[in-house]
């Protein structure tokens, strides 16, 4: 559902043309919003235009609304609405069934916190018994593991309920309302019209989380991440999902404390994550297994969690580095055609020495290179580089000299790159670094981390299901 909080009716009903086309199923107009408001002009145009059914919300300052005016007027302008038609046309659309006559959702807000399940239960029976056909709560989440309270209450409800937690990191409580029961969910119509903080826009509920396809079986995985929102795993591994018909979404979860984590989500339905900074030495805490290879690395970036509950983690980001850079090899007629891999024998010089720069290291060690790990502390400097000479090297970036906002600098000059017949650099943005833009001019095949993340995804992907992405 799209919620409508613009200020003058002509506003309301362009939103609500617009809801209508980007696919909402129901929109909500907030009269607490409008300037002006005239009960039964306004009521009248807004309820007969709207092109979708309509909940009519009037929400006072009490409930964190902007209404501040007479409470009996308040109700009667709800009880016009009503008269005009609004809850007809809504129930009428979500149940598929002729209502007796209208229902009516009472909601909560909570613009501080998310109580313990156990008082948002007490708070739904309290609404439950004013005689609401529908509950409504509304918290706020002050951590990602605030969701599973209300999904608690939400999944047992004995009469409909929307349950909806507030801010970034409450996201997954509107994502994954249809897995737990949840009567209807929120979305925004666009980037910035929000109406309420941490809303997804509509398009990206329906196309990139497949929202449609959601329901109680659906087993859900993710990226752990803070801040949230860079990855693009999600793009990747949902339209993955979709492709091979697997029952599964996956999301961006915003952790602040990893262990609480997955104390929280512990249920056989939740998957797996992918992992990303800062969260990937603190997880690796949280692990009842680490994978042998993920070990001898040092690093890992998926963990899956078994049947039996046990995380196991993964480093998959070694795979899919070095079949990147083999691929690009590939693409060389120097490569000799009989060896095992276009890389083996070659001086594999590695730049940096943290997670990435260690998978990048084993993996072409495994593959016979002759490795040589650049960074400040260990191996060799940078300027000590600049004087490697040996034709047909590989380079691998993975340190952040050149990622925006510092677009103009590049860890190595570009009169030692001709010694590289390959480039890879594992800094997403810019796409087109210095580092790649200087290789390619020098003659060098440039590998892009788009490759990487898609092989290393598709590695995750079998981890998390078994099946090739
Ligand atoms: O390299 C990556 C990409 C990633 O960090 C992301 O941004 O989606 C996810 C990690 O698991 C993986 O190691």
């Amino acid at each position: 559902m799209y919620s409508i909080d613009r200020t003058t009716v002509d506003q309301m009903l362009i939103e609500m043309r617009k809801a209508k086309e980007i696919g909402a199923d129901v929109v909500e107009i907030r009269l607490d919003c409008l300037r002006n408001f005239s009960p039964h002009q306004d009521l009248e145009i807004l309820i007969k235009r709207s092109p979708l059914p309509t909940l009519v919300t009037y929400r006072p300052v009490w409930e964190g609304g902007q209404y501040e005016g007479d409470e009996n007027k308040r109700q009667d302008a709800l009880r016009l609405a009503m008269q005009l038609g609004a809850t007809h046309d809504f129930n009428n659309s979500i149940h598929r069934k002729k209502p007796e006559n209208f229902k009516v959702i009472v909601s909560s807000h909570n613009f501080h916190n998310t109580p313990s399940a156990e008082a948002i239960g007490n708070l739904a029976a309290r609404i439950q018994a004013t005689g609401a056909d529908i509950v409504k709560i509304a918290t706020t989440a002050l951590d990602i593991t605030d969701c599973a309270q209300i999904f608690r209450i939400m999944v047992h409800s004995q009469i409909p309920m929307i349950g909806i937690v507030m801010g970034e990191r409450g996201l997954i409580s509107l994502v994954l309302s249809p897995k737990f029961g949840g009567y209807l969910t929120y979305s925004a119509l666009e980037a910035g019209a929000i109406s309420a903080p941490g809303q997804p826009t509509a398009k990206d509920l329906l196309d990139l989380y497949n929202f449609r396809l959601i329901r109680p079986d659906t087993k859900f995985y993710g990226i752990i991440e803070k801040p949230v929102g860079h990855s693009k795993s999600p793009l990747l591994f949902n339209a993955a999902f979709k492709s091979v018909g697997l029952n599964a979404v996956y999301l961006h979860f915003l952790v602040d404390d990893v262990k609480m984590f997955f104390d929280t989500y512990s249920r056989p339905d939740f998957g797996g994550t992918s992992c990303t900074i800062p969260h990937k030495e603190a997880a690796l805490k949280c692990m009842d297994e680490i994978d042998p290879i993920a070990k001898k690395i040092g690093a890992m970036n998926n963990i899956c969690r078994r049947p039996d509950g046990k995380l196991t983690a993964f480093n998959t980001d070694y795979i899919g580095a070095i079949s990147a850079i083999e691929d690009g090899l590939r693409e060389l007629n120097s490569v000799n055609p009989g060896a095992s891999s276009p890389l083996a024998g070659k001086l594999f010089v590695v730049l940096g020495a943290g997670g990435a720069g260690k998978s990048l290291a084993y993996g072409g060690a495994q593959k016979g290179t002759r490795v040589v790990v650049v960074n400040r502390t260990i191996a060799m400097t940078l300027e000590e580089v600049e004087h490697f000479l040996e034709e047909g090297m590989v380079l691998a970036n993975t340190i952040s000299v050149g990622m925006k906002p510092h677009i103009d600098v590049t860890p190595i000059p570009k009169h030692a790159l001709k010694h590289y017949c390959l480039v890879f650099n594992a800094i997403y943005t810019p796409k087109d670094t210095r580092l790649l833009r200087e290789a390619k001019e020098t003659g060098a095949v440039i590998v892009y981390r788009t490759e990487m993340l898609i092989r290393q995804g598709f590695e995750q992907c079998l981890n998390f299901t078994g099946l090739p992405g």
